[in-house]
């Protein structure tokens, strides 16, 4: 569904963050990406969806090569992307407005889109927050809003940065199940050994600019 070929990536007048990085995301599978701070993986991720643009090495997803801009469109349609810092994700008043927000984007009618609302907070059992005043959520509350309103566009692929983060350990498990009962391949990076064994069906670690499996860890 994704795949990278010896991308290489460096910031502006910075070394190179990414070097020589390959990584395959077959259908079904949950792969979870881990690594030291500021190893590259967020970055990976941005390149994967096109808001980073690497130096070297090739892009694919579903199917085909994503070399220009106007290729990523769809990449970014059908890659659901869950960030980092939900205060990048959310910016509507309320969690229904903003969750309604990407279906609607997609040309859904309003009546269509409060159905979708509906359906996504209940299946991720939010649906006492769904006339909140989204800043004022707690921060595991805005992670889980976060997915949310990326599941509200039915994507094809999920890719999820430290999702984990500010969860307490019953919310940490809850997001578990939930990953676990969704039929989407996934890529979820996380520095949580005991949430990496429960939800992903492999693992790579990046280092030093490389993707190398737990076998090659050594
Ligand atoms: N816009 C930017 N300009 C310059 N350097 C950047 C920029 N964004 C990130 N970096 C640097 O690039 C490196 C990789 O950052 P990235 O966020 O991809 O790492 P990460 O593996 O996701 O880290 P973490 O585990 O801490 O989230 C870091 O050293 C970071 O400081």
């Amino acid at each position: 569904m994704l795949e990278v070929s010896d991308l290489r990536f460096a910031y502006p007048g910075r070394p190179a963050v990414l070097d020589g990085a390959t990584m395959g995301l077959e259908a079904g599978e949950r792969l979870a990406i881990t690594g030291p701070n500021g190893a590259g993986k967020s970055t990976l991720l941005q390149i994967l969806v096109g808001l980073l643009r690497p130096q070297g090495g090739r892009v694919w997803a579903f199917g085909a090569e994503r070399r220009v801009e106007s290729e990523f469109y769809e990449v970014r349609r059908r890659a659901g992307y869950v960030f980092q810092d939900p205060d990048d994700q959310l910016f509507c008043p309320t969690v229904a407005e903003d969750v309604a927000f990407g279906p609607l984007n997609l040309g859904k009618t309003p009546a269509e889109a409060r159905a979708i609302v509906d359906r996504v907070l209940a299946d991720l059992g939010l649906s006492p927050l769904r006339d909140r005043v989204t800043y004022k959520l707690s921060g595991g509350e805005k992670r889980l809003v976060s997915l949310a309103t990326v599941l509200a566009m039915d994507p094809d692929v999920l890719l999820l940065d430290e999702p984990t983060n500010a969860l307490d350990e019953p919310t940490t498990a809850r997001l578990g199940d939930i990953l676990l009962g969704l039929p989407q391949a996934m890529i979820v990076i996380s520095h949580d050994p005991s949430f990496r064994a429960r939800v992903a069906t492999r693992g790579l670690s990046l280092r030093a600019g490389r993707l190398i499996s737990p076998a090659s860890l050594g």
